[in-house]
């Protein structure tokens, strides 16, 4: 299947999903009071495939937060600098609990389960503050990822750290337990600001193209990730990437996916193509209530899953 026949699909996703905005409930996401501001009545769905053809519909050229979509390129990153010494204090299985929940790390001894939930990600910051300039680093990365210079959102970036109370927690509590090496608000300045990163959807579809092609970059084609390590952040993104909901995204789309509490959430289908839907609104989990169901309607349209 060609790009070209993927826009009349992504239209009438459009098509159908946009009547349920306002209508189909969720909630943007309150406790950070800059995203809480954020109209509820948007919709953006792009794609790009490995040989370089896009498609978009709706809202796609709209810059929202990236949230923890952030933390799939803070991971390539890290496992980029480490290799395999990244995962020496980093879990890699599924959390079944919320995205910022502390119960597993006590029993654990302060190892988060996985890197995409709020604690593992906090600790991938932390090998990153170890390695240099984090902020300036990621943002060069992505920029190099799309072609296009990308910002952070300083006032979403301030309204987390200033609302930040249960990731100053989970920062704190691994830090007791030895998990992170730098100092706490150092490391979480990073992590804040890697959140508060803007991008829209088609952005977002071309940066993460590398996932879709076995570590190679969307636009250069030099290896980005080695092929197993692209291959190993997929398999993440599939058991992880959507926390509590990860088993229903696997039984329901059958994509490798992120997703943000910005509203964005990236989803892989290997050796064909990227894809990044956004709408605010989010389920009880912290998923995108339309994101998710434009990704089905996708994978319904279109046949593609990883099964
Ligand atoms: N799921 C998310 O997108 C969570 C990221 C958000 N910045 C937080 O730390 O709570």
């Amino acid at each position: 299947m060609r790009a070209m026949d993927f826009q009349p699909i992504l239209d009438e996703i459009d098509d159908e999903l946009r009547p349920m905005l306002g209508t189909a409930g969720g909630t943007v996401a309150r406790y950070i009071p800059a995203l809480a501001r954020v109209s509820p009545l948007q919709f953006g769905i792009a794609l790009r495939t490995c040989s370089g053809e896009t498609a978009a519909a709706g809202d796609a050229a709209v810059p929202f937060s990236i949230q923890s979509v952030s933390k799939v390129f803070s991971l390539t990153l890290a496992i980029k600098a480490l290799g395999e010494a990244m995962w020496d204090r980093i879990g890699r299985e599924p959390s079944g609990t919320a995205f910022n929940s502390l119960v597993q790390l006590e029993s654990e001894r302060g190892i988060p389960r996985n890197p995409f939930i709020n604690a593992g990600a906090i600790a991938v910051a932390d090998r990153l503050v170890s390695l240099g300039d984090a902020k300036a680093e990621l943002l060069a990365m992505l920029g190099r990822l799309c072609g296009e210079p990308i910002h952070i959102d300083e006032e979403v970036a301030s309204s987390e750290a200033d609302t930040g109370f249960r990731n100053r927690a989970l920062a704190n509590f691994m830090k007791a337990f030895g998990t992170l090496d730098n100092d706490v608000d150092e490391v979480l300045d990073v992590y804040f600001h890697q959140c508060g990163i803007a991008m829209t959807c088609e952005q977002l579809a071309c940066a993460a193209g590398y996932l879709c092609r076995d570590g190679r970059h969307p636009l250069a084609g030099t290896p980005v990730l080695s092929k197993a390590q692209a291959r190993r952040v997929n398999a993440l993104m599939l058991t992880c990437g959507t926390y509590d909901a990860a088993g229903e995204f696997a039984f329901r789309i059958g994509l490798p996916c992120k997703s943000g509490v910005g509203g964005g959430i990236v989803a892989v289908v290997p050796d064909r193509l990227t894809l990044c839907v956004w709408s605010p609104a989010l389920d009880a989990t912290g998923n995108s209530l339309l994101g998710r169901r434009a990704l089905e309607l996708f994978v319904e349209k279109t046949g593609m899953s990883v099964f």
